[in-house]
């Protein structure tokens, strides 16, 4: 697109600042409307969440919102710019959620010098949303921040860059496999990034039924292997007992490629090696590891996908965040677990197989059909389907795993 920065920094600045605003949902223009909203009613729904805090949920927002939280220190492919920088990454995932979930979000930037701080911070607002979502924190601290976060809260917290990723990467490599005929347990995938999103999108991968063994991992140190003595606890997972050390060695017939790294890391060179058929996921935002270009150039035979709106098959969390959240808080979960984790990405990767809605195809103008195939293994995110069928299924995982205490979902809940 022609002068995408200035397009891109003309949206943002006007008509007003940033991408979001409060809206009311009651009527506060006569005195009797501010003696109910302010005082001397406000005491009463303070007085009934001192009493019960579950009335949180039935007095105020709470259970409508989540707080999108991040200390900027891995914004997209861009790196620790620090929690300002992230600000229109987080604003821009709150208009995520409203638009495609009417989820109210909130964009939290918490400045950090330890992960302790930002724990204690997080922890000690964190009542005040129904759902914590974690965007953009690096690994390996991520890790910890997450799983000590799930402990302390007690409302669902999620890594989007871990599990949201995770998700839609799960969902497009089943279908895109399924496409180049190929069996997931045979797939041979190497993973550029050993980070937030690499470490889960692999470990998603497996409990979709890749074989450990057949993942090679690189940082940027090179293949992560059982001779390294620098590995993290999350990268000596997937330390493999192989001679390979470089990508050109790990990608030498691998089916899928992974990018979860940063930009232009990936060469024609290197993906000239692949087995037959291959699948590209270059998942780096805003630029990918290869352009999609050169990869189809190099590689007729392709499945290639970005994080990018702007081309076809995009891999990008959008896809899941927004409707995973929906069904959570509709069941109140208090937690997002594998179950309804691993029910998202079949929800996802089934919905491609249907047909596409007009609304869909209008928003793609420059798209004159859009079928399952090479070029549409995911569904679009404006597809009006993603968020019944996935927040139901979400929802359904929750009761079943006793993730939430509803025992089946409300009467008429999305059908
Ligand atoms: N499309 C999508 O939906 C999403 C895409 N992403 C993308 O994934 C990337 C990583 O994000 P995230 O996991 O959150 O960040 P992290 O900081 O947690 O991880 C970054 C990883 O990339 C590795 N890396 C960086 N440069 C290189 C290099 N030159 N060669 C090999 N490895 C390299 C780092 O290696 P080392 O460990 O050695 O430092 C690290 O393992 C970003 O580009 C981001 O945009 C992330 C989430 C969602
Ligand atoms: C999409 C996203 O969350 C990322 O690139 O970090
Ligand atoms: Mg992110």
């Amino acid at each position: 697109m022609p002068n995408i920065r200035q397009q891109a920094l003309d949206y943002h600045e006007f008509p007003s600042p940033g991408k979001m605003a409060v809206c009311l949902t009651k009527p506060a223009k006569t005195s009797h409307d501010l003696s109910l909203a302010y005082s001397p009613g406000v005491a009463e729904p303070v007085r009934e969440i001192a009493a019960d805090p579950e009335n949180a949920y039935r007095y105020t927002a709470k259970g409508n919102t989540v707080a999108v939280i991040s200390n900027g220190t891995a914004i997209l492919g861009l790196g620790n710019l620090g929690p300002l920088a992230s600000k229109p990454v987080m604003e821009g995932k709150a208009l995520l959620f409203k638009t495609f979930a009417n989820i109210d979000a909130t964009d939290i930037e918490v400045t950090n010098d330890t992960p302790e701080q930002f724990i204690n911070t997080v922890a000690s607002i964190a009542d005040t949303f129904g759902g914590i979502n974690l965007e953009d924190i690096k690994a390996p601290e991520c890790f910890e921040i997450e799983k000590e976060l799930i402990k302390r809260c007690k409302v669902p917290v999620f890594h989007d860059d871990q599990h949201g990723t995770a998700i839609v990467t799960a969902a497009g490599m089943i279908n895109a496999l399924e496409i180049q005929g190929k069996k997931i347990e045979e797939a041979v995938f190497v993973c550029l990034g050993a980070g937030a999103a690499a470490i889960a999108c692999m470990s998603m991968l497996i409990k979709c039924g890749a074989q450990r063994e057949h993942i090679y991992m690189l940082d940027r140190k090179g293949v992560i292997h059982t001779q390294r003595e620098d590995l993290n606890e999350y990268k000596a997972l997937f330390a493999n007992n192989t001679d390979k050390r470089t990508l050109q060695d790990a990608i030498k017939g691998a089916d899928g490629f992974l990018g979860l790294s940063g930009p232009n890391l990936l060469s024609a060179e290197d993906i000239k090696l692949m087995a037959e058929n291959p699948v590209i996921f270059a998942c780096s935002n805003p630029d990918p590891e290869i352009k999609p270009e050169l990869a189809k150039e190099t590689r007729p035979d392709v499945i290639m996908g970005t994080g990018r709106s702007d081309y076809p098959n995009q891999v990008n969390n959008v896809l899941c965040f927004p409707f995973l959240f929906r069904g959570a808080l509709d069941v109140r979960a208090k937690e997002i677990n594998d179950e309804m984790k691993v029910a998202a990405v079949y929800a996802l990767a089934g919905l491609a197989k249907e047909p596409v809605l007009q609304n869909v195809l209008e928003a793609y103008p420059d798209v004159a059909e859009l079928n399952f195939g090479a070029e549409y293994v995911l569904p679009k995110p404006m597809d009006p389907r993603l968020l019944p069928q996935i927040a139901r299924a979400v929802a359904q995982a929750a009761i079943d795993s006793g993730a939430s205490e509803l025992t089946e979902l409300p009467a008429g809940y999305f059908s």
